[in-house]
C-alpha cells in the first residue's frame, strides 16, 4: 500500500480506493470528508489521471489552494497545480470566459461584485421613479439574486404569472421590470453579476451541446465538498457536467447545512442517490478533530432536530476540559471576558494568537470583542464585514484597472471619472446617459465620439472628457504587454490619485496611501506567483478575476498569527484548538428573524453545531444580560441553545448573583490581567451546585427568565429600594441621582443622570448600584 493511504482509516480508505463510479460520503463533522477528498485526487492521479481532467469543487479558494499544496506533497511533483480547483464562481468564471462569446459577452467581462449589483439596482429604482421605501434596493438584490439561483430567468418569470403576483402582494409589482432592466443594464455593461456566473454557465450547458460535451469530456472526475450546501443552480451543473462518466464523489453532512437562506438545498444531497446509477453511500463515524467532550456535547444538540439523518460520530481522543459558559452583564464585559481568557490560555498553554477564534451570529457582534483585544494587545483578523476590496481607495484603483479592461464597464466609469476631479459634473454625466440610451452606445463610447455629437457640453468640458478617454486608452494599450502591477503601478501615478490623497494629509488620507501600496504589494506577489504556473501570465485580467472571486477566506495569507473573528457561516470546514462562541441569546441566536418555523429553527441549530465542532481541545459559550441592539439597551435571555447541550459536558461559570456591583469580569476594566484565583471566587459556591453540573430546574428558569408563577428572589443590590432622588454609584457611570422610577417587579426600571454617562434606564433587576444616599 502507498505510505499516504495509510494515514487513513478503513472507512475513509474505501470511497478513496474506489477509482470510479458515483459515490456519497455523508458524515458528522471533523470525521475527514474534506481529507477524503484531498486523497482521493491524489489517489486518481496516482493512478494515472491526467490533473486536467479532475475537477474539485470547495467551499473557499483558500481551501483548494490547501488541497493543492497537500497533494503535491502526497504525489511529489508539480502536477497538481493543473488540477481545475476551486469555488463553483471562480472555476465556472474562467470557463465562461473562453465561452463568452456565445452568450454574447466580451470575454473580458467585469464581474460585478454585490455593491456594484445594489448600485445599478439603486438607480434604476431611481430612474424609475419607485418609491424607494418600498422598493429597497438590497431586498430587491437578494430578490433577484434567488430568482437567478432558481434560474428563473426575466423571460421565465414573465412567462409566470404566480411570481408577478407574489412580487405585487409584498408591494412591489414592478419588480420584474426592474428585474428585466438590471439584466439589460448589465448585459450593455459588460458584465456580470456573482450569480450569473452560475446562471450563464447553466445556460451556456444547456444551448450548446458540444460545448457540454467538451467539459464533460474534459471532467472525467468531479469532486464536490460541501455538498449540503449547493444550491439549484450549483446542483444542475455538477448534474449535467458529471452525466456522460458519472464519474461523480460528494461529501456533506446534512446537519451542516445552513445556507438555505441563500437557496441552499439540503435535498441535493438527500436525494443523491436517485439522480445516478449504483450510488455508493460511505459513512464515516470518527472524529478526529475534537475532544470527547465536545463531540458528545455536539451530538447532543443535533438529536434536537427532527429532519436529518441518523448519523454516529465518536473519538478516540481525549476526555478534555469541559465546554464553558458564561454569562456577561454586558458585551462590553463579554468582551473582556473572552480577552483576557485568550491571554491566559496562551500563556498557560503555550498557545499562539492563530489557535483561537471567536465566532458569532451577526458581523455587529465583532466591535466589542475588538475593542476588547485591542485594549489586551491580541493580535487578531477579522473575516467578512467590508473586506480589503471593497474600501473607497482601494475600489478605485481598482474601478480604473476594471475600466481599462472593459470599457463598457458603467459602474467603474461612474466612480472614477470625476475622481480625482477633473471639472466633469453630474450635468454632463446625465447628458452623457441620455445620449447613450438614445444611441445604444455606453458612456465611453459616446464620449469617444462626443465631436461629432451636439449634446449641449460645452468646449472645455470636451476637452476635459477626450483627455480622460485618451488616458484610460494609453492604460489600455500598457496592458497589452505589461503585467498587472506594472499597469496598476502607472494608474496609482499617472491618474493624480495618490497625489489627491497626499494632498489631503489627514491620517486618513494616510491610512488609504498605505492601503493603495498594500494593493500594490499584493498584485506584485500575484503576478510573481502566476508566472510560475503554465497557463497563466500574470495579466491584469487575471488579477481582476482573483479579485472579484475572492472570498473572505482567501485573503488570509496566514503569515502572521493573529486571532481570527468572523461568522460561524464563515468558520465552516475550518478548525481552532480553542473557540469562542459569543452571544448565545435569544433573538440574537438562534436569530429573531429565524424562529417563525421549525425549519428555520433547525437551520439556527446546524448553526450553531457548526460553530461548536470547530473546537479541537476547548469550547466557549457566552451570553450577556443585555445587549445594545439597534441602537437600545434590551434585555436579553440566554438561548435556549444553551439548555440544550447535555449538562455533563459543560461547566456553568455563572457568577453569583450578589457579586454586589463589582462584577467579576470588571476587574478587568483597567485592562489588567485577570487570575485564575478571582476566575475560581466567581464559581457558584456552598448552595448551589458545583461547576460541572447544570443548575437546577428553577435556577434554569431563572437563567432563561422564564416567567413562572413565583416571583423571583431579588438579589443582592438588586434589593436596594430606590427612590426619586437617591444618590447612587454605578461602576462604570460612576455618581449619579435617580430622576425617575418605573415598572413593577422584574421590569421596574431606574432613570438616573449619572456623572460620566449621562442619562440612562437601567433594569434593576440588574443593575449593580451602590446607594450613597
Ligand atoms: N485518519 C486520520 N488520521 C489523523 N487525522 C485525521 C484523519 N482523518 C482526518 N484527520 C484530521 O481531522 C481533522 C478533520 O478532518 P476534515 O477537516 O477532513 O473533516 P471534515 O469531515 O471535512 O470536517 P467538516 O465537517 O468540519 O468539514 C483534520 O485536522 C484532519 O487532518
Ligand atoms: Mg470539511
Amino acid at each position: 500500500m502507498e505510505a499516504y493511504l495509510a494515514e487513513l482509516n478503513d472507512a475513509q480508505r474505501a470511497p478513496v480506493l474506489q477509482k470510479d463510479g458515483a459515490m456519497i460520503v455523508i458524515a458528522g463533522a471533523g470525521s475527514g470528508k474534506t481529507r477524503v477528498l484531498t486523497y482521493r485526487i491524489a489517489y486518481l492521479m496516482s493512478q494515472g489521471v491526467d490533473p486536467f481532467n479532475i475537477l474539485s469543487l470547495t467551499f473557499t479558494n483558500k481551501a483548494a489552494r490547501e488541497m493543492k499544496t497537500r497533494i503535491a506533497k502526497i504525489v511529489g511533483n508539480s502536477e497538481a497545480k493543473n488540477l481545475w480547483m476551486g469555488t463553483f464562481h471562480s472555476i465556472f468564471a474562467k470557463i465562461l470566459r473562453f465561452e463568452a462569446d456565445k452568450l454574447g459577452y466580451p470575454s473580458n467581462f467585469t464581474i460585478y461584485d454585490t455593491q456594484d449589483s445594489q448600485s445599478v439596482i439603486r438607480a434604476i429604482i431611481k430612474d424609475m421613479r419607485l418609491d424607494k421605501d418600498v422598493y429597497k434596493y438590497k431586498q430587491v438584490y437578494s430578490r433577484i439574486s434567488s430568482y437567478k439561483n432558481s434560474l428563473i430567468t426575466v423571460k421565465a418569470y414573465f412567462q409566470n404569472p404566480e411570481l408577478k403576483e407574489a412580487d405585487a402582494m409584498s408591494k412591489k409589482p414592478r419588480l420584474g421590470e426592474i428585474y428585466q432592466e438590471y439584466v439589460e443594464r448589465c448585459f450593455k455593461a459588460g458584465a456580470m453579476d456573482f450569480d450569473d456566473l452560475l446562471l450563464k454557465t447553466n445556460e451556456l450547458l444547456n444551448r450548446f451541446p458540444e460545448v457540454l460535451h467538451k467539459y464533460q469530456n474534459r471532467f472525467r472526475y468531479i469532486l464536490v465538498d460541501e455538498y449540503q450546501d449547493t444550491n439549484h443552480s450549483q446542483y444542475l451543473i455538477v448534474k449535467a457536467l458529471s452525466d456522460k462518466f458519472q464519474n461523480i464523489c460528494v461529501v456533506g453532512d446534512d446537519a451542516q447545512s445552513i445556507y438555505a437562506f441563500r437557496g441552499a438545498n439540503i435535498n441535493n444531497i438527500l436525494n443523491f442517490q436517485k439522480d445516478y446509477d449504483n450510488v455508493q453511500m460511505y459513512r464515516l463515524e470518527q472524529n478526529y478533530r475534537s475532544t470527547k467532550n465536545i463531540v458528545k456535547a455536539a451530538n447532543s444538540i443535533i438529536e434536537k432536530n427532527k429532519t436529518k439523518l441518523e448519523k454516529i460520530v465518536w473519538t478516540a481522543n481525549d476526555e478534555g476540559p469541559k465546554i464553558v459558559v458564561n454569562r456577561l452583564l454586558t458585551d462590553g464585559e463579554e468582551g473582556r471576558f473572552v480577552a483576557s481568557s485568550i491571554f491566559e490560555n496562551r500563556m498557560q498553554n503555550q498557545m499562539s494568537n492563530g489557535d483561537f477564534a471567536i465566532l458569532y451570529r451577526t458581523n455587529a457582534q465583532s466591535r466589542a470583542m475588538e475593542d476588547a483585544l485591542r485594549k489586551k494587545e491580541i493580535p487578531y483578523r477579522i473575516y467578512g464585514g467590508l473586506s480589503f476590496y471593497q474600501r473607497k481607495e482601494i475600489k478605485d484603483v481598482l474601478s480604473y484597472l476594471r475600466l481599462l479592461i472593459n470599457p463598457k464597464d458603467e459602474e467603474a466609469l461612474k466612480r472614477i471619472i470625476n475622481y480625482p476631479a477633473r471639472g466633469i459634473g453630474q450635468t454632463t454625466m446625465d447628458r452623457l446617459s441620455i445620449a447613450g440610451n438614445q444611441y445604444g452606445k455606453t458612456i465611453f463610447e459616446i464620449i469617444e465620439n462626443i465631436d461629432h455629437l451636439d449634446l449641449k457640453i460645452n468646449k472645455s468640458t470636451q476637452t476635459k472628457l477626450n483627455n480622460f478617454v485618451n488616458m484610460i486608452k494609453s492604460f489600455t494599450i500598457l496592458a497589452e504587454n505589461a503585467d498587472a502591477f506594472t499597469v496598476a503601478d502607472t494608474v496609482a501615478k499617472k491618474t493624480g490619485l495618490v497625489q489627491e490623497l497626499k494632498k489631503d494629509g489627514t491620517p486618513e488620507g494616510i491610512a488609504r496611501i498605505e492601503n493603495i501600496e498594500e494593493l500594490l504589494n499584493g498584485i506584485k506577489d500575484f503576478v510573481e506567483g502566476q508566472k510560475e504556473l503554465a497557463d497563466a501570465d500574470g495579466s491584469l485580467a487575471e488579477f481582476l478575476e482573483d479579485v472579484a472571486l475572492a472570498t473572505d477566506m482567501d485573503k488570509d495569507t496566514g503569515d502572521d498569527d493573529r486571532v481570527a473573528l468572523m461568522t460561524i457561516h464563515l468558520a465552516k470546514g475550518l478548525e481552532f484548538p480553542y473557540v469562542y462562541i459569543v452571544g448565545l441569546e435569544e433573538d440574537l441566536f438562534p436569530s429573531g428573524m429565524s424562529m417563525n418555523t421549525r425549519s428555520e429553527l433547525e437551520e439556527e441549530r446546524r448553526l450553531f453545531y457548526v460553530a461548536l465542532t470547530r473546537a479541537e481541545k476547548q469550547a466557549y459559550l457566552t451570553y450577556t444580560q443585555s445587549r445594545y441592539r439597534w441602537g437600545k439597551l434590551v434585555d436579553a435571555e440566554p438561548s435556549r441553545f444553551i439548555e440544550e447541550v447535555d449538562e455533563q459536558y459543560m461547566d456553568y461559570m455563572i457568577p453569583q448573583d450578589d457579586y454586589k456591583y463589582k462584577p467579576l469580569i470588571d476587574t478587568d476594566i483597567f485592562g489588567d490581567d485577570i487570575d485564575k484565583s478571582k476566575l475560581r471566587q466567581s464559581k457558584p459556591k456552598k448552595g448551589t451546585p458545583p461547576p460541572a453540573h447544570k443548575p437546577s430546574e428553577s435556577q434554569l428558569r431563572k437563567l432563561r427568565k422564564l416567567k413562572p408563577a413565583s416571583p423571583e428572589p431579588q438579589k443582592a443590590t438588586n434589593a436596594i429600594k430606590l427612590e426619586v432622588g437617591n444618590e447612587v454609584e454605578h461602576m462604570r457611570f460612576g455618581k449619579g441621582k435617580v430622576l425617575a422610577i418605573d415598572g413593577v417587579g422584574q421590569d421596574k426600571k431606574a432613570e438616573i443622570d449619572f456623572e460620566n454617562g449621562g442619562i440612562k434606564k437601567l433594569l434593576l433587576r440588574f443593575a449593580k448600584l451602590k446607594l450613597i444616599s
